[in-house]
């Protein structure tokens, strides 16, 4: 399959690109009339909208478990058409809700899957599963043997992720991954995942309906109406900025305000100039932090003002309004 790294692009991460594809289901439900989209190979895009705007038929079409009743579905320069679904599965990493582990094999048999259909020798096979394991926080020694049932929901969700990622797959579609743990867990698993894709940098799809994980995980977001109509697709920051049309400004909610503030750094252009003394006694937040934490540093603290450091060093003065000023949106 051919392969179009872009900018940042990990190994093996290709583009997809959906050009006007439409989904009728055989009962006459037009469950996406004409979709255009491009994800650049290595970059995390979000599907998010209200239940039933045709999300998961999205994903499922990339992957071929639903064929488009037209349009085209580009990986890289392929036509997914042309490819033989079997084969495309195999190149494409699925994670879905309830992670669908197969309850009768153990943890490695799991992650091995693909592998072991690709026909990998046993000894190549065992060193992908514990480097993968591994990857996603779990020891090998310690999870390999158990089955899916002695598992918490968050390990058994990083098995899916690793399972997903066995054979380096060249795309990973992700349906609700993280909806199915409490939201403690569901934070930590959203850190070490982008932690994880970080380092593997593989060209991610994603749907949530959850707007804060929306906007911590995606670098741009598709957000979906009725019959798969794209209202927007930006980065969290211009979403929350400036929503283009009054269904996005509905979706994102009244506390954008607090939800941008969280996507929005603190900047050098923010800061006024420190006190004679450095601000010794005020909290300090760092440089390139998100708002939302000097927010957080700031009321916790009671103090009006904040120092801002860069490598340990102070390089301004931040005040509550300023950092309130962050969240103010047109
Ligand atoms: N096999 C099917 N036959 C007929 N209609 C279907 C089928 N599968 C899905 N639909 C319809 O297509 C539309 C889109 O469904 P889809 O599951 O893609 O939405 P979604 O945005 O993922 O929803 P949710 O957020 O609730 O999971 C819905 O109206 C749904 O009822």
């Amino acid at each position: 399959m051919d392969v179009t790294p872009g900018p940042g692009a990990g190994h093996g991460a290709a583009s997809i690109t959906l050009e006007r594809i439409r989904k009728r289901y055989p009962d006459g439900t037009e469950a996406v009339r004409e979709l255009s989209l491009e994800v650049k190979a290595g970059e995390l895009v979000v599907l998010i909208g209200p239940s039933g705007c045709g999300k998961s038929t999205v994903l499922r079409m990339i992957n071929r478990l639903i064929e488009p009743t037209d349009g085209r579905i580009l990986l890289g320069d392929d036509d997914v058409t042309r490819v033989d679904p079997v084969t495309l599965r195999r190149r494409i990493g699925y994670v879905i809700q309830n992670v669908g582990l197969f309850p009768h094999q153990t943890v490695a048999a799991n992650v091995a899957t693909v592998p072991g259909l690709l026909g990998w020798p046993r000894e190549r096979t065992r060193a992908r599963v514990d480097e993968l394991l591994e990857l996603v926080g779990l020891d090998p020694g310690q999870f390999g043997r158990r089955y899916p049932h002695e598992l918490s929901g968050g390990q058994r969700q990083r098995v899916g992720v690793a399972r997903a990622l066995a054979a380096d797959p060249v795309v990973l579609l992700m349906d609700e991954p993280f909806s199915a743990v409490d939201p403690i867990v569901r934070t930590r698993l959203q850190e070490e995942f982008l932690r994880l894709q970080a380092e593997v940098r593989k060209t991610i799809v994603l749907v949530t309906h959850d707007l804060d994980e929306a906007v911590r995980l995606g670098d741009r977001i598709a957000v979906l109406s009725e019959g798969g109509r794209l209202e927007q697709y930006d980065t969290p920051a211009a979403l929350l900025g400036s929503p283009a049309s009054p269904f996005v400004r509905e979706f994102v909610g009244a506390d954008r305000g607090i939800r941008r503030l969280a996507v929005t750094p603190v900047t050098r252009e923010v800061l006024d100039p420190l006190p004679a003394d450095g601000g010794a006694d005020l909290p300090a937040v760092p440089l390139g932090g998100s708002a939302y934490d000097a927010l957080g540093g700031l009321l916790t603290s009671g103090a009006e003002h904040a120092v801002v450091t860069e490598d340990g060093r102070p390089v301004g003065l931040l005040s509550r309004a300023r950092v309130l000023g962050l969240g103010v949106l047109d």
